[in-house]
């Protein structure tokens, strides 16, 4: 008996309610998960005596079905805020199938998308409802919330690409980093930063 097709999925990305409904998989990442990720380790540890318990950001998907040509399709929320002047950001990561590209859509609030090639070039690209970030193979990527809301994005990418934090965790974190400029953002180099090594 064959399992092909996998069956249709109808699905309903509920931005306020930070929902994918009809996705099949969830996992959310606390304050607590993120040691590291911040360049101010004394604001890190301040804001997790003072935390709440609540996630920084989570991430619902729907992957109906494995192999060649799968997609997986989400949406990821990233909850407002700074540690030092670094807005909230998730983990970013190299795709581990590092051809694999991946679309972001904005569905509500005010983002950027931080892209970096492994050779040194560092792009810095504003998201938010009704825009899209296509982004090709080999960009190591990253969502940062520089609003005052929620940033939700609805994202897809092939099911077998796979995640590499190591990268980024080996480079000393990613060559520049977000942070907040009056009532703005800008981007300035992260001294940490050796450069990224492929294993
Ligand atoms: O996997 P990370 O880097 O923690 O971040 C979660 C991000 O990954 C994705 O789920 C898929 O690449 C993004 O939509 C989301 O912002």
């Amino acid at each position: 008996m064959s399992s092909l097709p996998a069956a249709p999925v109808r699905l309903e990305p509920l931005a306020d309610e930070g929902v994918l409904r009809g996705g099949d998989g969830r996992y959310e990442k606390f304050l607590g998960d993120l040691a590291g990720l911040y360049r101010d380790e004394a604001a890190y540890r301040a804001a997790l005596a003072a935390d709440a318990g609540a996630p920084v950001y989570w991430v619902e998907t729907s992957t109906p079905e494995h192999g060649d040509g799968a997609l997986t399709v989400g949406i990821s929320v990233l909850e407002p805020g700074t540690i030092g002047d670094e807005f909230y950001m998730t983990r970013g990561h190299l795709h581990r199938l590092a051809d694999r590209a991946e679309l972001y859509y904005g569905l509500s609030g005010r983002g950027v998308m931080l892209l970096e090639s492994l050779d040194g070039e560092s792009r810095a690209v504003e998201i938010g409802p009704g825009t899209a970030v296509h982004v090709p193979g080999h960009w190591v990527h990253r969502s940062v919330n520089v609003g005052e809301e929620r940033l939700a994005t609805l994202f897809c990418y092939p099911a077998d690409a796979g995640q590499d934090y190591e990268i980024i965790a080996r480079a000393g974190g990613m060559r520049r980093l977000v942070v907040r400029d009056g009532d703005g953002w800008t981007t300035r180099p992260n001294p940490d930063h050796t450069g990224y090594r492929r294993d």
